[in-house]
């Protein structure tokens, strides 16, 4: 049988292939902007015929129709192991739960359930481009984890979308004809995220970041408006042959690379190539990842594998936390029980860019935030509000920059720790802090005043 009889026959409509669903099981979405539309409105149309039907989901673009179908959740029940915007809201209304991971684990997830079960996976609904003539359906954008959850599940459907980029990759970028049961169909244009805004406070971060820079770096940046406003600075900088290898390929790095600062060739692993892992953006992104030779897309738990990227010399990892306490641990996922994010690969990506040759992890973030009552809340604290999440723990901390300067805590004890991150914390947070910090027992006579 030719690939394109196998494909005529596996083909049916959403409505049919929702079928395959039962009672109880675990069904698989996808994740970011690769996100199976019509067969998730097909399965919340069948929400009076379940029971106890998981989905887990991961940063959706998609407002899922089967919990608009469902909202007390009695037919179906919707986790992520990162919380978009999106999922941040439905959260709230305990909607959506979160599912703790390391980033670079999530693939393993999938793959012990083979041996000794961390997850149990029914059916995977998973968004591809059309199939190619060796039979391959690439997963555009969106590699991540969805192998794995291909081979990890008993039915795997996929809904084939005209528009999908076509993203080439190291390996694990598609699935075969002979691993897919089901095919659907359904065109519809891949999800823009614009990159996030950023102000005069986020590029002043950015400049002391830029200062840690230099000719034949390999970057990665982390998401928010932080790393938007530092991409931008590199591209409009006058920094030569930098590299590309990050999970998250966005609109700044496009202009990274537009503007000549990006080549890749002094990378020491993958040169020539921007590597990562997934891509959320406006169309200008994905166009720019159709059928480009020069970007790669590998698994997650390749780009984020601490010693993949500490294997990378010169190595420069910048991310982002909501707050920091004065020991340097760092608060980047949830305010106190409210679930902004999730640890994605940050922790990952800061353990493998300080274990580099010449590398370093950097965490930026504006020193003060204005909450939404107009209140100004400094974003170092002497300690964190009971309930708050740590991301990164403080063995971890390495390069710590906001708009008053930058400074390195990786082996500085805790008063150095201290001493190093009120010099940089806003000016009229300096003595209060200083303050907490001596009933701490982290501040000694000859620290400065
Ligand atoms: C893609 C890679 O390569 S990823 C590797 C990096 N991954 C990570 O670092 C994961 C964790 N980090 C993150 O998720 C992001 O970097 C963040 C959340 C820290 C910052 O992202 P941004 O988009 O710039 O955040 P933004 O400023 O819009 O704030 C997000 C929310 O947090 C709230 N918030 C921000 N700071 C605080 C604070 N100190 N206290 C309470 N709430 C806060 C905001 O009000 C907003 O809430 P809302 O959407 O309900 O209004
Ligand atoms: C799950 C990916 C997103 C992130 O790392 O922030």
């Amino acid at each position: 049988m030719t690939y394109q009889e196998l494909y005529q026959q596996k083909l049916t409509s959403p409505e049919e292939a929702v079928k395959v669903v039962k009672s109880g099981d675990w069904v698989e979405y996808g994740a970011f902007a690769g996100q199976a539309y019509a067969l998730d409105a097909a399965l919340a149309a069948r929400a009076d015929e379940l029971e106890d039907v998981k989905i887990r989901g991961c940063c959706t673009t998609m407002p899922p129709k089967i919990i608009e179908a469902d909202p007390e959740g009695k037919h179906f029940n919707y986790s992520s192991f990162h919380f978009s915007g999106i999922e941040r809201k439905l959260g709230q209304k305990a909607q959506a739960f979160f599912i703790p991971m390391l980033f670079h684990e999530y693939p393993r997830y999938y793959r012990q359930e083979l041996d000794h079960g961390d997850v149990k996976s029914n059916v995977v609904f998973i968004p591809v481009a059309p199939m190619d003539a060796a039979g391959n359906f690439n997963f555009g954008p969106e590699a991540s984890h969805f192998h794995a959850m291909v081979e990890a599940a008993d039915t795997v459907v996929v809904e084939v979308n005209a528009s999908m980029p076509v993203c080439y990759g190291g390996y694990e970028e598609s699935v075969h004809i002979s691993d897919v049961d089901i095919i659907v169909e359904n065109d519809r244009p891949l999800d823009e995220v614009p990159p996030a805004g950023f102000g005069d406070i986020d590029k002043k971060v950015a400049e002391y970041v830029m200062g840690e820079l230099f000719d034949g770096a390999c970057i990665q940046l982390g998401i928010g408006g932080m790393p938007n406003a530092i991409g931008k600075m590199i591209s409009e900088s006058d920094l030569k042959d930098l590299g590309i290898h990050s999970e998250m390929f966005t609109d700044s790095m496009v202009d990274m690379v537009l503007s000549g600062r990006v080549t890749g060739k002094r990378k020491n692993l993958n040169p020539g190539k921007h590597v990562y892992t997934f891509a959320m953006g406006t169309k200008r992104c994905y166009d720019f990842l159709d059928k480009n030779t020069a970007c790669a897309i590998y698994p997650v738990d390749y780009t984020n594998d601490p010693f993949v990227v500490g294997s990378i010399d010169n190595f420069i990892a910048i991310n982002n936390c909501l707050e920091m306490d004065l020991y340097g641990q760092a608060s980047s996922e949830a305010a106190g029980i409210k679930q902004i994010s999730g640890t994605g690969g940050q922790a990952d990506f800061m353990l493998g860019a300080y274990r580099s040759k010449g590398g370093k992890a950097i965490m930026a973030l504006s020193s003060t935030v204005t909450m939404k009552d107009g209140t100004v809340k400094s974003r170092i604290r002497p300690t964190f509000d009971p309930y708050t999440i740590v991301t990164t723990p403080r063995s971890m901390m390495n390069y710590v920059a906001t708009e008053y300067g930058i400074v390195n805590l990786k082996a500085r004890s805790t008063w150095q720790r201290a001493e190093a991150l009120i010099s940089i914390a806003h000016p009229d947070f300096r003595e209060d802090l200083i303050k907490e910090a001596e009933k701490m027992n982290i501040w000694r006579k000859s620290n400065k005043r």
